[in-house]
């Protein structure tokens, strides 16, 4: 596997992507990036009150995270983002922008450089109950776990020729992180 600019951590919310994401890159060296904190008021409102993002929510946010990326990656500096992308088409938004339309990327293609960012996938997967219970558990916090099921139904695991490693998030965090510190991301 050739060695990623950054590093994408996802999953559905109570994945663990956020505890994951942060003990990594403490470990790599690597600056860490939590996509929830960019999310526009608009959209922590609308999870707030239960109700699921959808494209149109998400495609902007997702816009922005991939220049900050681009931006980074560019300088030599690796990255570590916490991310839900749930979708393949959110996943390519990370690394390419979205090309054309009304809701295009900024950054792009100054000097007609590729404006990709070379990501390895760290898909955290787990069962609906085992990060059920997680997220029950877990405090001050304004996703809802109500909205879970809706992650569930939205996600679409990476899959081939996405450049991605799966891990199961039953694993203990010291397991998890020694496995990702295993596959070759330096
Ligand atoms: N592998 C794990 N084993 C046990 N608890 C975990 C594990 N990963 C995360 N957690 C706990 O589960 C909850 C959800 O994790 P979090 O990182 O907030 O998920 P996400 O960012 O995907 O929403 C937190 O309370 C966290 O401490
Ligand atoms: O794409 C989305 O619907 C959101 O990004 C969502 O997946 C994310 O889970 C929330 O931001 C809550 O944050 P946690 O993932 O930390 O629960």
């Amino acid at each position: 596997m050739a060695a990623p600019g950054a590093l994408l951590v996802m999953g559905v919310s109570g994945s663990g992507k956020s505890t994951v994401g942060s003990l990594l890159a403490s470990e790599l060296g690597w600056k860490f990036y939590d996509a929830d904190d960019y999310h526009p008021e608009e959209n922590r409102m609308k999870m707030e009150k239960g109700i699921p993002l959808n494209d149109q929510d998400r495609i902007p946010w997702l816009c922005n995270l991939h220049d900050i990326l681009l931006r980074d990656v560019a300088s030599g500096q690796h990255v570590v983002l916490a991310c839900s992308a749930l979708k393949k088409v959110y996943r390519d938004i990370l690394i390419r922008g979205k090309d054309g339309g009304p809701l295009k990327c900024e950054q792009m293609r100054k000097d007609k450089q590729p404006a990709e960012v070379k990501l390895l996938v760290v898909y955290l997967s787990g069962s609906f109950e085992v990060i059920s219970g997680r997220l029950l558990k877990r405090k001050g916090h304004f996703m809802p776990p109500e909205l879970l099921q809706s992650q569930f139904d939205t996600l679409e695991p990476p899959s081939d020729p996405e450049n991605f490693i799966q891990i199961n998030v039953d694993k203990n965090l010291s397991e998890i992180i020694a496995t990702i510190m295993g596959t070759k991301i330096t």
